[in-house]
């Protein structure tokens, strides 16, 4: 579904910070990306989201070549994946509800058809009692959630997550955790950049990709 032939990637003229990265993310996979902190999680991240194209190598995303893409189409493609950001980058102006529900408006579809179906995720990551509220009352551990949501709301073909727990407790955590296993049971491709050796630990048949000075190891 993502081939990622001899990547590379640096900012201006600096160092490069991700090297030869040759892999693939197969449709309905599983993965925790990892290593230490600036080693290029974030920035494999954006790669895989189109909103950073690389300085050398080749991308292909659903059998697309990205350089070959014209830029106004990347927002149609972009769609199809759901991405969870460090900083949840939430719209101040729209509740809760209408942050979640964002990507079914932008597709077009009527608000009786998927009100319910926000209403009961809401409800499962903790938010039923913070509906009607704009982010700027929220926590960070709710804004966390609310982000979460979002990026699930439209079961995306591919959904990308950065930290996605690291604003809330362990057993939120976990609850978390039991919702992204349960969308890649549903056909969802995963992939979660975290340093949490505990969450990685749940998940026993998850591929690890870790990232270290540059280069990537990807352990099936
Ligand atoms: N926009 C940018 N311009 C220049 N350098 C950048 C930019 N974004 C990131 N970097 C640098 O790229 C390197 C990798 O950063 P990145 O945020 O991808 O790492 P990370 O593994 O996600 O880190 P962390 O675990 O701390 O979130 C760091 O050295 C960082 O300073």
């Amino acid at each position: 579904m993502i081939h990622f032939e001899n990547v590379g990637l640096r900012y201006g003229m600096g160092p490069e910070i991700l090297r030869d990265l040759t892999f693939d993310i197969p449709r309905r996979s599983f993965q925790f990306l990892t290593g230490p902190s600036g080693a290029g999680k974030t920035t494999l991240l954006r790669l895989l989201f189109l909103s950073l194209q690389p300085t050398r190598g080749i991308i292909r995303t659903f059998d697309r070549e990205i350089s070959t893409i014209p830029r106004d189409e990347l927002p149609m493609l972009r769609r199809r994946i759901g991405i969870v950001f460090q900083d949840f980058r939430l719209l101040d102006h729209l509740t809760t509800y209408e942050n979640v529900a964002l990507p079914l408006r932008v597709r077009g579809k009527e608000e009786s058809s998927y009100r319910a179906d926000v209403l009961e995720l809401l409800k499962w990551v903790g938010l039923g009692e913070r509906i009607n509220v704009l982010p700027a009352v929220l926590s960070g551990g709710e804004k966390q959630r609310a982000a979460i949501a979002r990026a699930l709301i439209d079961r995306p073909e591919l959904l990308l997550a950065d930290e996605p727990t690291g604003n809330v407790d362990p057993p939120m955590a976990r609850r978390l955790l039991s919702l992204f296993l349960e969308l890649n049971r549903l056909g969802t491709a995963v992939v979660i950049a975290t340093h949490d050796l505990s969450l990685m630990d749940q998940v026993d048949e998850a591929r690890r990709m870790i990232l270290s000075q540059g280069r990537l190891d990807i352990y099936d």
